[in-house]
């Protein structure tokens, strides 16, 4: 799967991380930055993935910052964007399940590496259930209007 990756200054460890485990498994990762050291804006980073995952260049974002909370509101702005803030696999499968989740956030200063590979990877084998979700999907596109 083509997936974006992208933190603040908080989360590039876990970004690593993340990104090096994804790529033995198979996926296309695109890591959007920041290198580590400097000390950087959430916001422009929730953008840039949130852009990246909307025009269709990656199929899915995963949005890291200390807490997840920060980049996941970044990210949300984009009304393409259904991101969840996630920090266990149950979560992050719901987030797909009944939300059809196209980014979820987790936060480097909160959750452990195995944690987040395990919300990584309930989050990249779930499907959307469509059915009565999709109508609750659809409405979040009207709120927009
Ligand atoms: O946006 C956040 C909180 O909602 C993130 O946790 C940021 O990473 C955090 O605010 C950065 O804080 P710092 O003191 O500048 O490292």
């Amino acid at each position: 799967m083509r997936i974006a990756i992208a933190s603040d200054h908080a989360a590039t460890d876990l970004k690593a991380e993340l990104r090096d485990w994804l790529i033995e498994e198979g996926h296309e990762v695109a890591d959007l930055g920041p290198e580590p050291g400097e000390s950087v804006d959430y916001p422009d980073y929730g953008r840039k993935l949130a852009d990246v995952v909307s025009e269709g260049t990656a199929e899915r974002g995963i949005a890291l910052c200390g807490s997840g909370i920060g980049i996941s509101m970044a990210c949300n702005r984009n009304p393409e964007i259904r991101c969840a803030l996630v920090s266990e696999p149950l979560s992050a499968a719901l987030a797909r399940e009944h939300n059809d989740a196209n980014v979820i956030a987790m936060g480097a200063r909160l959750t452990g590496g195995e944690m987040a590979k395990a919300c990584v990877t309930a989050f990249l084998s779930t499907d959307f259930a469509g059915g009565r979700h999709q109508r609750r999907v659809d409405k979040l596109s009207f709120l927009e209007n």
